[in-house]
């Protein structure tokens, strides 16, 4: 039986709140910074591991983590959540997004159906999909293969999977395994898909329909400018799209596409990477035998979060500390910081993730809370970050917790030896720099060149960038969230916080507008 309590009302919270704030700057100096370093680090899946030494923690104050964890009933909830309980209340429905990379529990059956069966089920349709496209035996008009695919969707529908494509594009050429180049069309600005339609031999190209409503005002005008783009080149749209959706949305009962693809509302949007969503894709880009590498660190990185112990799980302890820098420490943002390339698109993919599961004020009973939840998040790939925002970092009056992520090598594999160092090196050098920067500081006379220090950060540490890595990657932050939402006592599965600008954004569209929205409406031209 599990209690859904708010976090203040936990005495384990209270208890947190007397525990004595570490020096980090002392911590992480001399040899107790080189024994943290070794010390505070929890093996993840695919080899990677997270290391927590530059953190405001010690022994101490992860006791107390520990009994928060327990009487938070984490583990409980998790559990919870993955055999099947509704733990979406606002919208009523189960959470389901682990079962589309492995079974961690009981069977669950909803609406008469298996669920992992289901999401087995439509993985296979469009492995099978994804095979015959390669193999020449679904082709366009013409008889000729396709070299393209170009997702159409926005949100959960298109950051997700356009991250993970990025992240894996020069994997993939490296590995001779890019099947085909994957291009996205998400904004309802006209530019985009003009661009991508420039970009694309429509001919050749698969344009694959993502949205789990199948009524997003974007991606359906996305859709009519593709269809246009198609007929006005003289091709037949119904032989170059396929859909995914839910099989509730309108459009799945369209016959328009090649072939559609199922998710369900139990899998959110900002959730659906692992799903249909994220599959079809991913299995079109670069063979269904890559997808099931990323499924594979997912569920290996699911799997560790159902440790009760939390230094054996990197979750529930990147949650906890993440809550304690919030509500305790007071930190109003965290910066996700990747030092890779090829991970330039997901700090956009995380701050969907995080803000849009965790922007709450009420709990999950309808309750308005009285301490803060979810971060600001924020970030950009190293070391161009470095050049650009690192300033407020360092010495600016907010101070923002860090999450580094870093790889020992580079995807490719060619690099240049400059002075004596090759840029993997430097790359490598500059994060491990900036850890401790961060957190000892520099005293400078000038106090304009002085650096306070005991600004916190954590690293999540791989060998290489690869499928299963990148799936465990997406699987810690999902999996702190979740557990993020337990601690805050929100339903971090909704988002009816962006419904609103949808609905005056209609209005504006129909003329019915009245006050400042009739102003705005007037100086853009509507
Ligand atoms: O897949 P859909 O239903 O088109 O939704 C796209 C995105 O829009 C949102 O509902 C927000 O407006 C996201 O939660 C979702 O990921």
């Amino acid at each position: 039986m599990v209690n859904w309590n708010n976090l203040d009302t936990l005495a384990s919270f209270q208890t947190l709140t007397n525990v004595k704030e570490v020096d980090l700057k002392a911590a992480m100096t001399g040899e107790s910074g080189a024994d943290r370093v070794k010390r505070y680090s929890v093996p993840m899946a695919a080899g990677m591991a997270f290391n927590y030494a530059a953190k405001k923690v010690d022994d101490d104050v992860l006791e107390a983590l520990a009994k928060l964890a327990e009487e938070a009933q984490l583990a409980e909830k998790y559990k919870e959540l993955y055999n099947g309980a509704v733990i979406n209340t606002g919208e009523k429905r189960l959470v389901l997004h682990q079962l589309t990379r492995g079974q961690l529990g009981e069977k669950v059956v909803a609406d008469g159906v298996d669920k992992r069966e289901f999401y087995v089920e439509q993985q296979k349709k469009f492995s099978e999909f994804a095979e015959k496209v390669h193999a020449g035996e679904i082709v366009n008009a013409a008889g000729e293969k396709f070299t393209t695919v170009v997702q159409i969707g926005i949100g959960g529908s298109d950051l997700g999977p356009r991250a993970m494509y990025l992240a894996l594009e020069n994997w993939a050429k490296k590995n001779d395994t890019l099947k085909m180049e994957a291009k996205f069309i998400s904004n309802v600005d006209p530019d985009d898909a003009a661009a991508v339609l420039n970009s694309v031999d429509v001919a050749h190209s698969i344009f694959v329909l993502v949205s789990k409503s199948g009524t997003t005002l974007e991606t359906l005008t996305n859709e009519s400018f593709v269809k246009d783009a198609l007929k006005n080149a003289g091709l037949d749209p119904a032989k170059h799209m396929i859909a995914v959706t839910s099989e509730t949305s309108p459009l799945a009962k369209s016959a328009d596409y090649l072939a559609a693809f199922f998710m369900d509302d139990y899998i959110g949007g900002r959730f659906s990477s692992t799903s249909a969503v994220g599959g079809a894709v991913l299995s079109l880009a670069f063979g269904p035998d890559v997808f099931a590498q990323f499924l594979e660190g997912a569920a290996e990185e699911d799997k560790l979060s159902m440790n009760e112990n939390i230094l054996e799980n990197p979750e529930m302890l990147d949650a906890l500390i993440g809550v304690y820098e919030r509500n305790i420490l007071g930190y109003q943002a965290t910066a996700v910081l990747p030092y890779s390339q090829a991970l330039s698109r997901f700090p956009a993919h995380l701050q969907q993730l995080d803000m849009e599961s965790n922007g709450k004020s009420v709990n999950r009973f309808g309750e308005p809370v009285n301490y803060v939840t979810g971060p600001v998040i924020f970030g950009e790939p190293g070391t161009n970050g470095q050049h650009s925002f690192y300033q407020l970092l360092h010495q600016g009056t907010n101070i923002v917790p860090l999450q580094f992520v870093g790889f020992k090598n580079s995807q490719i594999g060619t690099d240049v030896v400059i002075e004596d160092s090759t840029s993997q090196q430097k790359l490598c050098a500059n994060v491990a720099a900036q850890i401790v920067a961060f957190a000892c500081g520099k005293e400078d006379e000038n106090s304009n060149k002085n650096f306070e220090g005991g600004r916190p950060s954590s690293i999540i540490i791989g060998d290489q960038l690869d499928p299963k890595a990148l799936g465990a990657l997406l699987a810690h932050f999902e999996n702190k969230i979740m557990f993020q939402g337990f601690l805050w006592n929100v339903n971090s599965f909704d988002q009816e916080g962006v419904q609103l600008g949808k609905v005056l954004a209609k209005r504006v569209l129909a003329h019915d507008t009245d006050g400042a929205l009739k102003e705005y409406s007037d100086l853009l031209n509507i």
